[in-house]
């Protein structure tokens, strides 16, 4: 079986985060291994805190999994400070990962910030350059730009500059702006327009670490990286169709949409 790990925060409600992520995994057939670098108190409604984990505690848990067991791919979410983007950078490199699917995680879908604003830079200067593509939706990619986004023309601008930043190629997210919740892919040299049927009144959230995590999957199991996306999009577009009213707040995807009657 293909391995996965995803670096990332832990979400309480179980929609976004390492819960998502191991979900993701186990639903497209890959075994999920994670390392936690900050848990949430999290619902549906909204992100009430969060607990750094110590960055010296976040570098054991990579080490010893990549010292005892082979990693086909890698997902990284919330990172939440500069130790830690650090720490992660340093062992990534040392472990040689390969099929790096950067999610650069800022801000909650509910507002709440999940990375210190001045680790920002860090984020793009470390773990950019490790990646074979980082995923940023529409908020994160003007905030990494500084130019505002608000038509395909402005996201694919956007994904060249992304792509400068680090030689990783990009997916900007554009499933709150247009009409066919499409994605911009941007791979150093052309671009790829991956659409969906974009779904209303749906005010989810996880959908980007699905997304990002799901990826990761399709890497682990050796497809292509623009294979990789679409068959993602596909996957995440089913869970947020399907998704599930168990809260006051948003609604909760669905990640196991497919499997049909539980024995
Ligand atoms: N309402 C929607 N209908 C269909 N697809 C969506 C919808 N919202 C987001 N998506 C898709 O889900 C994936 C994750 O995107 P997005 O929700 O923008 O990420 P994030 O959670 O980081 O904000 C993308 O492929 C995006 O196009
Ligand atoms: C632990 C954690 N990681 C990531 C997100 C982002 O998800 P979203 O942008 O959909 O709120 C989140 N809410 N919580």
């Amino acid at each position: 079986m293909k391995v996965a790990l995803t670096i990332a925060g832990s979400d309480s409600c179980g929609g976004a985060g390492i819960q998502a992520d191991l979900k993701t995994f186990g639903a497209l057939g890959v075994y999920g291994m994670s390392v936690i670098t900050a848990v949430t108190a999290q619902n549906s409604k909204a992100v009430l805190g969060v607990r750094e984990m110590d960055a010296a505690f976040v570098r054991e848990q990579i080490d010893c999994l990549f010292e005892d067991i082979r990693i086909d791919a890698v997902k990284i979410g919330m990172v939440s400070n500069i130790e830690i983007i650090d720490v992660i950078g340093e062992c990534l490199k040392k472990n040689r990962a390969a099929n790096i699917v950067v999610d650069p995680v800022m801000v909650s879908k509910s507002g709440y910030p999940l990375l210190r604003p001045e680790a920002v830079n860090e984020l793009i200067k470390v773990l950019f350059p490790l990646a074979e593509v980082v995923t940023p939706n529409l908020a994160e990619a003007e905030l990494i730009t500084g130019d505002k986004i608000e038509n395909t023309g402005q996201m694919e601008r956007a994904a060249v500059k992304i792509y400068r930043l680090g030689g990783a190629k990009v997916i900007v997210k554009g499933g709150h702006l247009t009409e066919g919740a499409a994605d911009v892919y941007y791979d150093g040299r052309e671009f790829r327009h991956f659409k969906g049927t974009r779904i209303e009144n749906k005010n989810t959230h996880g959908t980007g670490c699905t997304f990002s995590s799901a990826i990761a999957a399709f890497l682990a199991r050796g497809c292509p990286l623009d294979q990789a996306v679409g068959r993602a999009k596909e996957y995440v577009s089913g869970a947020i169709r399907n998704s599930l009213k168990l809260g006051g707040g948003t609604d909760l995807i669905n990640h196991f949409y497919h499997l049909g009657q539980v024995p």
